[in-house]
């Protein structure tokens, strides 16, 4: 995905500036960076789902808007009406929409798609409850399963580990291995940095502009989280996640 020269406005607030990198497709990658930092204005300007004061977002060589069938997205969970009413199993199904034709309703292959994707991730036996009365844990499972169900080669998650119990995110992390061992890409907004190196093979680390990007190993590095976060908060951070970053 090659992304040129980014910037992202609020009402005349610069989100994002200059942002210019080459994220190669097939790898597990964490968008890191502190609150505001624009993590989630990336996503949704790589998605062309908010307004861009400039550049350009492509995917192999197309306009991303040509790709974007082929990127399913996992939304903040505060981006979503959770007081629908609406079954776990048919919000899985509405996965399968964007790849029906004109005018076809969901059919069988669409509810044999929706239930291995509900398998994956362990939700199955939940196929029947409302999404209402649904744990966060169980909640982010049923988004990442629509998701899953797009058929997708590249996920998009926004803070998929947050308010979600340690069953819930045993169960993503495996996900994400499982499709990274596919050759799907996973684009992850992430907060904490404890588990940045189990999760994630490459990190773009944000802050408004690109401040790093690389593989975990050269670029999680103390150094760069201090220039990402400033020093001081860097600093607490740093011995926060109890040297998880390299020196
Ligand atoms: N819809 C909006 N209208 C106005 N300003 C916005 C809007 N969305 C985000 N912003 C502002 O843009 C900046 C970047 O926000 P964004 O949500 O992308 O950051 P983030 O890194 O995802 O933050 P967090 O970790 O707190 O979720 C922040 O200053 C935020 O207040």
């Amino acid at each position: 995905m090659q992304i040129k020269g980014l910037n992202v406005d609020y009402f005349g607030n610069s989100a994002l500036e200059g942002v210019t990198l080459d994220i190669p497709f097939g790898h597990s990658v964490g968008i890191i960076g502190p609150n505001g930092a624009g993590k989630s204005t990336f996503i949704k300007a790589l998605l062309d789902v908010i307004k861009k004061r400039s550049g350009t977002v492509k995917a192999e060589g197309k306009d991303i808007a040509l790709y974007r069938r082929n990127i399913a997205y996992v939304p903040q969970k505060n981006d979503i009406d959770l007081t629908f009413p609406i079954t776990v199993k048919d919000t899985v199904l509405t996965g399968t929409y964007p790849n029906l034709k004109l005018f076809r309703r969901p059919g069988k292959k669409e509810r044999a798609i929706a239930e291995r994707s509900m398998a994956m991730v362990e939700i199955g036996d939940l196929a029947d409850k409302q999404i209402s009365n649904l744990s966060g844990g169980q909640l982010q499972r049923v988004f990442i399963a629509r998701a899953l169900a797009q058929e997708a080669s590249v996920f998009f998650l926004d803070e998929p580990f947050v308010g979600i119990d340690m069953v819930s995110e045993r169960i993503i992390v495996n996900l994400f291995k499982q499709l990274r061992g596919e050759g799907k890409t996973i684009l992850v907004v992430h907060h904490d940095l404890h588990e940045v190196e189990e999760y994630f093979d490459k990190i773009i680390l944000l802050n408004k502009q690109l401040i790093a990007f690389g593989d975990v190993q050269d670029t999680f590095t103390t150094e760069n989280i201090r220039r990402a976060y400033g020093t001081s908060l860097g600093n607490v951070i740093i011995q926060g996640a109890g040297g998880a970053a390299h020196a």
